[in-house]
């Protein structure tokens, strides 16, 4: 007799997974090995930032004091006594009516507290005149404006994106400690895949969720181990299984997670002894996503419905990496867009439909991807978000508002649930 499998809710089968999803440690980088992991220690300003009062524009550093009274009526006078190009530093003070030639990002020498931009002077011969009083400050960008020695920056668990790249580079990070990247195991289950070069064959289809899979690891910068294709054999698929776990950290399956004849992770979970979490969840695609764990390692069996592999990567795969990588921000960000055409069935479960957001007649709107079915390949290679509609509710109609999970985001969010 069939097995009757109990459905639960996304966010508790995300929670569920999430629970054991442990850290895979941490390592010392080097910055230009950086980007794309976690930080496990925070950025703390290790000194002002500027480290000195610096020129913002090119022009002359003047002492504000000597500007007063300046007009059109009564220039007034300055000579230039030097130059400093960003890099260098003046050798003397400036006096009364003296300045440098000054370039942007140059230091400010002793006692001048404003720049002139060139474009506010007439240059005469071995000087320049005026035409407006300056105030001390004006012109000036300060040393420690942007972060001040001691400032908490970026909290630790942070994901490295080039922008923090930018400042461990400006704190003189040559190295740094971020999270350890997980490696992942991958394994394509089924009788009738063939190789992507293999010509079609009565019966077969070429294997898509491994390579997908592979791209969406090599989106996060996760390293993976092939264990290439198998027939649907309990021996052998529990013999590769088995093996994997002893070499990467976790491991994803697709296909032979439901109930047919020849679905054997269910067995294979079995009797390698692992928890399976759940064996359905109530979401479509993917509500044959099956999450087990063994010795601590997860074994996520992704159904081999393209569309519901992709789904299941996404929302349980991802997240986990995240976490294990120390991510403190592991979630898709959430957007609501208004829905850009009908969707009459109904929702029994909580749909994720592949979709595109984008910005039209003044505002976030969502076109669903096409033909929108958990077998879909099509459609998951339009689109950069999910829709989700939740369970229990009926068919929207184009106008309504949804919400939308976005795919491929740099930033995540702490907290979620759909
Ligand atoms: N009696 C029931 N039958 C099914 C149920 C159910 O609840 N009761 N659930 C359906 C749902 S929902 C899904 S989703 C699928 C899940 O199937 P499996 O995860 O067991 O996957 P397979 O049976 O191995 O394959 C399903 C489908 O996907 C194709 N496939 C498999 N691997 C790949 C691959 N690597 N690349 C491309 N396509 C792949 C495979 O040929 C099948 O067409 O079960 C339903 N049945
Ligand atoms: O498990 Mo499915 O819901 O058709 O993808
Ligand atoms: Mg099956």
């Amino acid at each position: 007799m069939v097995e009757m499998r109990k459905p639960i809710p996304v966010d508790e089968a995300v929670r569920a997974v999430m629970e054991h999803a442990s850290s895979t440690g941490i390592e010392t980088v080097k910055l230009d090995e950086a980007y794309g992991r976690v930080l496990a220690e925070p950025i703390i300003a290790k000194h002002d930032v500027p480290p000195f009062d610096r020129s913002p524009y090119d022009g002359f550093a003047i002492r504000s004091v000597d500007s007063a009274g300046a007009s059109g009526n009564n220039r007034v006078p300055f000579s230039v006594i030097g130059e400093i190009g960003a890099g260098q530093v003046a050798q003397k003070p400036i006096g009364e009516k003296e300045a440098y030639r000054i370039m942007t990002g140059a230091q400010l020498p002793e006692d001048a507290d404003t720049v002139v931009m060139f474009e506010q002077t007439t240059e005469l011969d071995g000087g320049f005149t005026i035409r407006k009083p300056f105030e001390a400050g004006e012109n000036v960008s300060f040393k420690g404006e942007d972060a001040k020695e001691g400032e908490l920056l970026i909290e630790a668990g942070s994901l490295i994106h080039p922008g923090t790249v930018a400042l461990l580079a400006t704190f003189g990070y040559a190295q740094l400690t971020v999270g350890k990247r997980p490696v992942a195991g991958i394994l394509s289950t089924g009788t009738e895949l063939l190789d992507v070069a293999d010509e079609l064959v009565p019966g077969k289809i070429r294997n898509s969720n491994g390579p997908m899979i592979e791209a969406q690891l090599k989106r996060m910068g996760i390293e993976c181990r092939s264990y290439g294709m198998a027939a649907d054999e309990l021996d052998t698929c529990t013999a590769i299984v088995e093996q994997a776990l002893s070499e990467v950290d976790f491991i994803i399956t697709t296909g032979g997670v439901s109930v047919g004849d020849y679905d054997y992770l269910p067995a294979i979970y079995e009797r390698l002894g692992a928890t399976v979490l759940f064996n359905k969840v109530a979401m479509r695609p993917g509500s044959v996503t099956t999450v087990a764990v063994l010795n601590g390692k997860l074994l996520f069996g992704l159904s081999g419905n393209p569309s519901a592999c992709f789904t299941g990567f996404e929302l349980f795969v991802r997240p986990a990496i995240l976490k294990m990588m120390g991510c403190n921000a592991p979630y898709m960000p959430k957007m609501s867009a208004v829905l850009w055409e009908d969707f009459t069935k109904p929702n029994p479960f909580t749909r994720f439909i592949r979709a595109t957001w984008e910005f039209r007649d003044g505002k976030v709107i969502a076109l669903p991807a096409g033909f929108n079915k958990s077998n879909a390949v099509s459609s998951i290679a339009r689109g950069n978000c999910l829709i989700v509609l939740p369970s229990g509710t009926r068919g929207y109609e184009k106008g309504a508002v949804v919400d939308l999970l976005l795919i491929g985001s740099e930033t995540g969010v702490q907290e979620w649930t759909v």
